[in-house]
């Protein structure tokens, strides 16, 4: 993403007349980032995810700085189009700036990656709610773009189309473009984003830290070595529960292994690239920490314990 998302003294009331559902709403969004919205029931979060995205306009102030790649996942997908999948896919595909042939590739590759490979010539109106959701979500990812807006996405995947997700989402923000984000559960994506907001009262409260616990579960332990003294780069903190440099040049991050292929690839992809010698699991499965205090910045990473006797150094957790 080229540029700062800016929402400046942005509202939004439905009707002439209506009650303000957001009013004087000011927020950045930055590439490379990672943003949370959350909020209780019809507190206006779609209306601000809309407003974000570009599918709607504000009633006051102004949105400058979305860039031309910019997609949305809608929280409820028009599943009734006269498509099918692969078609609809497609033709999308072209409509975001791709050749026909790159717009069926990448609707191929998505599909696949989805596990919807076998549904691509079924008629969206045939297809199951958690499969056409797959479609939705496969459309926003299409084109690669550099500001990904993604209302309650989750809902309705498998567990195996949800992880997926959050390998695009990774992907997305190391690639430097910025994902903003509404989902119920708050485990989803937990500890990752770099700031978090709440709609309230029509304003946003600005969260600290994170908003919400990190994720738990099972962690592999990476060792990675590079020249002494290298910098593990920042994609690496960002998913990396703790990182430690254990000897001149040799790394040790313990990750989610929910988030190790998106650590793997930002080491691999780092310039100059990091040797990666070795995945193993962690020891033990670490319990979900305690929740953070309040006012402790920076947020959360991913929870996952240091190994014991790891020092911490110049890569230590953040
Ligand atoms: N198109 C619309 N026309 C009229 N009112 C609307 C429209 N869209 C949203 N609203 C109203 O705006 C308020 C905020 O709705 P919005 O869907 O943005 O909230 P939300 O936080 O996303 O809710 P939920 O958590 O239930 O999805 C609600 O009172 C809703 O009824």
């Amino acid at each position: 993403m080229p540029h700062e998302l800016r929402l400046r003294g942005v509202g939004r009331r439905y009707g002439l007349r209506g009650p303000w559902v957001l009013r004087g709403v000011d927020l950045t969004v930055a590439p490379g980032t990672l943003v949370r919205v959350e909020g209780s029931n019809g507190s206006g979060k779609s209306t601000l995810l809309r407003l974000i995205a570009g599918i709607d306009a504000p009633s006051a102030g102004r949105v400058t700085g979305r860039p031309r790649r910019t997609a949305y996942v809608p929280e409820r997908f028009p599943a009734a189009l006269p498509f099918t999948a692969a078609g609809y896919l497609t033709h999308l595909g072209t409509v975001h700036g791709l050749s026909r042939g790159a717009a069926a590739r990448a609707t191929a590759a998505w599909l696949e990656r989805f596990g919807a490979a076998a549904y691509a010539g079924t008629p969206l109106a045939r297809l199951s709610k958690g499969s056409s959701q797959k479609v939705a979500v496969a459309q926003a990812l299409l084109a690669g773009p550099e500001l990904l807006v993604l209302d309650e996405a989750w809902t309705g995947l498998d567990a195996a189309a949800r992880a997926e997700l959050d390998r695009a989402v990774a992907e997305r923000t190391a690639a430097g473009g910025a994902v903003v984000f509404v989902d119920h559960d708050p485990r989803r994506l937990a500890g990752v984003a770099d700031v978090t907001y709440a709609v309230r009262d029509g304003g946003l409260d600005r969260r600290h830290p994170g908003g919400t616990a990190p994720a738990a579960g099972p962690c592999v332990v990476v060792e990675a070595h590079a020249a002494p003294g290298a910098v593990p780069p920042a994609e690496a903190h960002r998913w990396a529960g703790s990182a430690a440099e254990t000897a001149p040049g040799v790394h040790r991050f313990t990750v989610p292994a929910s988030h190790s292929d998106v650590l793997l690839r930002a080491l691999l992809t780092a310039r100059p690239p990091w040797h990666v010698a070795r995945v193993t699991p962690a020891a033990e499965s670490p319990e979900a920490p305690p929740p953070p205090e309040p006012q402790s910045p920076p947020e959360p990473r991913p929870a996952c314990e240091p190994e014991p006797g790891a020092p911490s150094g110049p890569g230590g957790r953040r």
